[in-house]
């Protein structure tokens, strides 16, 4: 294979780290997986994943017996033989919105003292700039090195998005360091940008919020097209064909979430904040964000009249379809807005089952529409393509479906008596979305 095996520690076992060690273990490198949830340590050991990964079971079942990769809960041990340590930890937002770089400092400050000569320290955790430079001054060691390696890998997608990268963004001031970070990818023969630390740090953030703002911004052209009778989906479609704008981020839906965009978004602007630096695009773009949420149930008790006692079938659970992480969800968002203006909500989410606060959680779709006066559809399963809405009809109070995604068939809802309603849709004579969805008692009275 056209590698150098190198021997790594990965600290952090969650979506990053984990992909990060079971990838790079594929790749013919040793790896030792550290984290300090001992219980999962213990499951990784016997080869058992938490999350929603495809690929990620066989990759770690793979390493773990071809004897690649190894998982351990003790820091110090994994770093003592390693010549790179990739940090793949948690930076979550704090209170004040900036990025709590608690689990970096005291890794970094635990695992110093440890470290062999020569060892390449790697940031792939999501850090505001300056923060390998800070990493440097914590090690205080004129003998080891640290890189900036941001990663790129979607949820629902890590794997192949690690093994099939876009770009391989390298920063340090460091030659050999950084030639020695880029050859561990080498098999993968992507282009490799060469930076320093600071420039690799912003590319992270860069390249999020920019995500973020053509988000908010196919949003509010998807509420323009309500408005003016345009389909946002002919819109995007026209829009993606230029070369320069791109296909991809244009579906509008109910406000974009997970666990990355969000806090990013609001890290970013702590970081102009704090340097004196306005800007007001990336503001726009997350309070935009906050009113698509509130929009999304705004149009569902203004087709229902109220929301008060109404009872809603949520179709979706998760950020998005293909992960079970409820992190930043607009899904959990519609629900907890709906239940604060008196709505009852039943969920049902294929990848999701855990008992939820105000939330009834349901083990099947049909549970979770019956009786219901509106399905509202937050998260695109490829499985909802798919169900019976003559059954579904059959099992409603009501007869609104609002598909928050653009996700369902409406001639297929139509055809099953019910009412689809869409983001940014064309509201044209005679289509479905021209007739108004029946309340409960009109519904009771017409199926009685
Ligand atoms: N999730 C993504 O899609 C994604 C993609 C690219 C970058 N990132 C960034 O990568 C970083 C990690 O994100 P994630 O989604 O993998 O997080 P995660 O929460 O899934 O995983 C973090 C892991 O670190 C462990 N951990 C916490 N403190 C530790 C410590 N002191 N020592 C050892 N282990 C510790 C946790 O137990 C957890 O297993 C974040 O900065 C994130 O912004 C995430
Ligand atoms: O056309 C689209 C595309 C996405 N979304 C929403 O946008 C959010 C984020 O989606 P996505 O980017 O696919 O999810 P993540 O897995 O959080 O990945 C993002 O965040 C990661 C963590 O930083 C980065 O590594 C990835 O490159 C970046 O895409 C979700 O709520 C999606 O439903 C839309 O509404 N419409």
């Amino acid at each position: 294979m056209d590698v150098s095996p190198q021997r790594t520690a990965v600290i952090g076992a969650g979506y990053v780290g984990l992909t990060t060690g079971a990838c790079l273990a594929s790749l013919g490198h040793h790896v030792v997986c550290v984290d300090v949830d001992e219980a999962k340590i213990a499951r990784l050991r016997q080869g058992r994943v938490d999350i929603l990964e495809p690929d990620l079971p066989e990759l770690v079942a793979a390493g773990l017996t071809d004897g690649h990769l190894d998982f351990t809960g003790d820091v110090t041990t994994a770093v003592r033989a390693a010549e790179v340590v990739f940090l793949c930890l948690p930076t979550p937002m704090a209170a004040d919105g900036r990025a709590d770089l608690s689990a970096v400092e005291s890794v970094v400050a635990e695992l110093g003292p440890s470290l062999p000569t020569g060892c390449v320290v790697v940031n792939k955790s999501t850090v505001p700039v300056g923060t390998a430079a800070w990493v440097r001054r914590m090690l205080d060691r004129d003998d080891l090195a640290v890189v900036s390696n941001p990663e790129f890998l979607r949820e629902g997608s890590a794997v192949q998005d690690f093994l099939n990268p876009d770009r391989i963004v390298v920063g340090s001031d460091d030659e050999d360091a950084a030639r020695r970070v880029a050859d561990l990818y080498r098999p993968l023969r992507a282009p490799v940008v060469r930076t320093d630390a600071a420039s690799a740090e912003m590319i992270k953030y860069a390249a999020n919020c920019f995500l973020a703002v053509k988000l908010s911004y196919v949003n509010a052209i998807a509420e323009l097209c309500e408005v003016f009778g345009a389909d946002v989906d002919a819109v995007t479609t026209g829009m993606g064909h230029d070369p320069r704008i791109g296909r991809a981020f244009l579906r509008p839906g109910p406000g974009w979430g997970g666990p990355c965009l969000p806090k990013d978004s609001s890290a970013l602007l702590r970081m102009a904040d704090t340097a004196g630096v306005r800007f007001d695009l990336l503001q726009a773009a997350v309070d935009d964000n906050t009113r698509q949420g509130e929009r999304v149930v705004r149009r569902l008790a203004e087709e229902l009249g109220s929301l008060h006692r109404a009872r809603i079938g949520l179709l979706g659970l998760a950020f998005k379809a293909g992960t079970n992480d409820l992190r930043g969800s607009p899904a959990l968002r519609s629900a907890e807005l709906l239940v604060a203006a008196g709505a009852e909500v039943t969920a049902y989410d294929p990848a999701v089952s855990l008992d939820l606060h105000h939330i009834a959680v349901v083990d099947d779709a049909y549970q979770a529409v019956k009786e219901a006066d509106a399905v509202l559809l937050a998260t695109e399963w490829p499985e909802f393509r798919a169900l019976d809405w003559t059954a579904i009809a059959e099992l409603m109070n009501g007869t609104l479906v609002f598909d928050a995604r653009n996700h369902l068939d409406p001639a297929a809802i139509d055809e099953a008596g019910l009412t689809w309603r869409g983001i940014g849709r064309m509201v044209t004579a005679g289509s479905p979305d021209r007739r108004t969805p029946s309340t409960k008692g009109e519904r009771s009275e017409r199926t009685a």
